[in-house]
């Protein structure tokens, strides 16, 4: 059976945490990128991981922090889990988890020509440049870092890449169910989609979010001829 994870990203507030919690999410995201709506001090991610039962991961976004503050920002909150989400070289990435001593996720943000032999290749040098990568979030290429609610073509995803790769980009309680019976990810990661306003997140859309990616996986469930992504 899939269970396909889900990461609730950008919270700021306690009332979202335990939203998030309570509808069943697996890992939680706070964003250490200042020039985010979504920004929160180490000291502030602390407090809101603090709510957090056994179990739900905390994950820091960092946007070209560098080793030294992704260091600074794991000795002051407890976070299980890095996720880069700039322009960081697969070195930056290895040198900033280790001296963190924290696995990370780094994100490929696709672009219309993106090519699934360039993702797979992308992916094959993370694994590569340390043993501390956990796997490859997709997101979409826009001027901004993301945040930014924008879809991007998920036929680009080589089948035998989607089993192990993060979905984000623009998923929203519309589009989510389609989205992980078409691709299959192991996991998917939203901010945007859930919210009311930038930073502020909805209950009632996390909810309904977290069950459309249930629907998705119980079709699965259903259909035991179709292919095993796992
Ligand atoms: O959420 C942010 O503000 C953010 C800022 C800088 C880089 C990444 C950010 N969020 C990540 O962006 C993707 C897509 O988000 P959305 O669902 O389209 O709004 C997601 O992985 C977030 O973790």
């Amino acid at each position: 059976m899939q269970r396909t994870r889900i990461k609730i990203c950008g919270l700021t507030r306690e009332e979202d945490v335990l939203a998030a919690v309570q509808a069943g999410a697996d890992a939680v995201g706070f964003v250490f990128y200042d020039k985010s709506p979504r920004y929160v001090t180490p000291q502030r991610a602390a407090e809101l991981s603090a709510l957090l039962p056994p179990f739900v991961t905390p994950v820091g976004l960092f946007v070209n922090a560098g080793a030294a503050a992704v260091a600074a920002t794991v000795a002051a909150a407890p976070l299980s889990l890095l996720q880069f989400h700039g322009d960081e070289s697969a070195q930056d990435c290895a040198a900033a988890a280790q001296a963190a001593g924290r696995a990370f996720m780094r994100v490929f943000r696709v672009k219309p020509d993106t090519s699934g032999a360039e993702l797979l290749e992308y992916e094959r040098l993370c694994r590569a440049s340390s043993g501390l990568f956990s796997g490859l979030l997709l997101d979409t290429f826009v001027d901004a870092y993301g945040g930014a609610g924008k879809v991007f073509d998920w036929s680009l995803i080589p089948k035998d890449l989607a089993h192990r790769a993060v979905l984000s980009g623009g998923l929203s309680v519309q589009n989510v169910t389609g989205a992980v019976a078409s691709v299959r990810p192991y996991a998917v990661d939203v901010s945007s989609g859930v919210e009311r306003a930038k930073g502020i997140k909805d209950a009632r859309l996390i909810a309904e979010f977290i069950r459309g990616v249930r629907a998705a996986d119980a079709t699965f469930e259903k259909d035991p001829h179709h292919e095993n992504p796992a």
